[in-house]
């Protein structure tokens, strides 16, 4: 059994954050384990309130995996402060795990910060040169290169970035690249470029998306797969889960996280 532990938020409406990792991991036949940063109020319609966890909170349920349980990989997503990503860092250092793949979760769908803006500077001076995968959508790239991403050139420059701060594979979401009619995801492993295209899905149903994507490649590394064959098998997760609508909530809502599994059964 492979395991996997996700150190990220909670939102209470099931989509994105702890909830949306666990079930991905679960799907994926991962043993799924936490870490909670900060709970989070939250549904379809937007983020109501965000309640952080001490840093020390946080490493305490690291350490609690760490000395007995231990992980084959890692995945952080919202992290809220700097003390927390400082935390998370130590954590990850002091027991050498390899397999981390960052989400650098910033602003919720509905506008709502979940990573203060003084903690970017901890998140690339500490946490990234840590990272294995880095899976940021094209605001949080933007964000954190400097760079405005108008163009596929755009999107290469901005992962050329990423990788010179000591990721090792930078993968940009295209979910915001609207206008087209498909999603293309940007991997970058220092030598070349490789894309992920996929028919982009015509829907306001899309919460926890990011979430969902980098949880899965997160599962595929703790079995053992390469980043790339890990990112091609969660691009395969999160189409399906997007187009096997669920219809829940008056916002934006969920995804279908079994629904990779249900097209997976009845092909066999
Ligand atoms: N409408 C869509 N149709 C197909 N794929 C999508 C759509 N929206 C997002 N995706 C895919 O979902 C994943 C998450 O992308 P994105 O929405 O950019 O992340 P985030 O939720 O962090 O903003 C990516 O693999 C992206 O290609
Ligand atoms: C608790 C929590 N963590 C992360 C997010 C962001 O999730 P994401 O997958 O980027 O999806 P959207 O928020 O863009 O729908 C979150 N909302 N809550």
């Amino acid at each position: 059994m492979k395991k996997a532990i996700t150190i990220a938020g909670s939102d209470s409406g099931g989509g994105a954050g702890i909830q949306a990792d666990l079930k991905t991991f679960q799907e994926l036949e991962v043993f799924g384990m936490s870490a909670l940063t900060a709970v989070t109020a939250q549904n379809t319609l937007g983020v109501q309130a965000v309640y952080p966890m001490t840093a020390e909170a946080v490493s305490k349920q690291i350490q609690s995996i760490g000395e007995d349980m231990g992980t084959d990989a890692v995945k952080t997503g919202m992290l809220f402060n700097a003390e927390i990503i400082q935390a998370v860092s130590e954590q990850i250092v002091e027991y050498n795990w390899q397999n981390v793949v960052v989400d650098p979760v910033m602003i919720a769908k509905g506008g709502a910060s979940l990573l203060q803006l003084e903690a970017i500077t901890s998140l690339k001076k500490y946490l990234l040169p840590l990272a294995m995968v880095i899976t940021p959508n094209i605001p949080e790239a933007e964000v954190l290169t400097g760079i405005s991403i108008r163009t596929d050139e755009d999107k290469e420059e901005a992962a050329k970035y990423l990788y010179n701060l000591g990721v090792k594979h930078v993968v940009i979401k295209g979910g915001h690249d609207e206008g087209r009619d498909v999603s293309v995801d940007l991997l970058y492993d220092g030598n070349e470029f490789k894309t992920f295209t996929s028919k982009r899905i015509p829907t306001k149903n899309t919460h926890g998306t990011g979430c969902t994507f980098s949880a899965a490649v997160t599962a595929e590394l703790a079995k053992g797969l390469s980043v790339n064959e890990a990112v091609s098998k969660a691009k395969h997760f999160i189409q399906a889960a997007i187009e096997d609508q669920l219809l829940i909530g008056q916002g934006h809502g969920p995804t279908n996280h079994w629904a990779y599994r249900k097209r997976m059964v009845a092909m066999r």
